[in-house]
């Protein structure tokens, strides 16, 4: 079976101040239908460029990339986007913000209706229909980004560090619920994250970025039975990936901090 979603040396340089900044560069990646796919790689590397790429939020400079064979040339109905920040609107219900997302939809009221009650059982805020996301907890609002993103059902869902602000504890279950919504939907999920542990916990495969200018360093499977209990973290195997991408990340930041390093002590001297 070909890949959904291929990113063919995909590169973006970004122009600051008349100089021409790389963010990406010879990205290529296939990633199959229902695949759950995490980016991690230190600060800056370029994951959110990356992302917002797919997405079609950003143009890349070089390269293409191609769901179901067709070029993405912007944003559509066929992905799904989850961002850190709590990007929904205060003034409509937990139903209203998930409704918003079928307003440009052919459904029928019926079937918007339908859609809707399932995607809030699905995130579990049964009882929580009604309520104003300032009545919300940080996760609860987050469940009702995931199930927005997912109401028109996209083929692919774009993840943008979405637990980064979330306690440890809201994270984990946050975790699970979205692995449990993900083996429910078919889906296909592209993960950033800062946290290797997170990472590995979700991901069928982990994308390390270098840094500067992100390329793919290494790509690791995950090859961790499901479903995965939450102490998988203890797991020999699963500590051993671990380990292999941390190292990798730690000498990623060590080499952008010298290059930070080098260009400070220039200015300097
Ligand atoms: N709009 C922009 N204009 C100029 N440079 C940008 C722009 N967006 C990103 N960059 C630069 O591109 C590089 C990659 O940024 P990006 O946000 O993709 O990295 P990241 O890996 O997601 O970072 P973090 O882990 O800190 O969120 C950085 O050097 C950043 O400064």
């Amino acid at each position: 079976m070909g890949a959904l979603l291929t990113l063919d040396g995909v590169g973006k340089t970004f122009d600051v101040d008349g100089k021409p900044v790389a963010a990406v560069d010879s990205v290529d990646l296939a990633i199959a239908e229902n695949e759950f796919v995490s980016i991690v790689g230190s600060s800056g590397c370029g994951k959110s460029t990356l992302l917002n790429i797919v997405g079609g939020l950003e143009e890349a400079t070089a390269g293409e990339v191609r769901i179901a064979g067709k070029p993405v040339t912007g944003p559509g109905r066929d992905r799904g986007f989850v961002f850190q920040g709590y990007s929904l609107f205060e003034w409509k219900t937990v139903a209203g913000n998930i409704r918003f997302a079928l307003e440009k939809s052919r459904l029928s009221r019926a079937e918007k209706a339908e859609r809707v009650e399932h995607f809030i059982d699905a995130v579990g805020l049964r009882g929580f229909e009604n309520a104003y996301p300032g009545q919300l907890s940080g996760g609860m609002r987050q469940r009702v980004a995931i199930a927005r993103a997912l109401v028109y059902r996209p083929r692919i869902l774009l993840m943008d560090e979405p637990f980064g602000a979330l306690d440890a504890q809201t994270r984990g279950m946050m975790q699970e619920l979205l692995l449990r919504v993900w083996g429910d939907h078919k889906v296909t999920v592209l993960f950033v994250t800062h946290d290797v542990d997170e990472a590995v916990f979700l991901a069928d495969r982990v994308v390390v970025l270098a840094s500067r200018p992100g390329r793919i360093k290494r790509e690791i499977r995950v090859p961790l039975a499901r479903p995965r209990p939450y102490d998988i973290v203890a797991d020999p195997g699963f500590v051993a990936i671990k380990r292999e991408i941390l190292s990798d990340i730690r000498e990623e930041t060590l080499k952008s901090m010298q290059l930070a390093l080098g260009s400070t002590e220039r200015s300097l001297y």
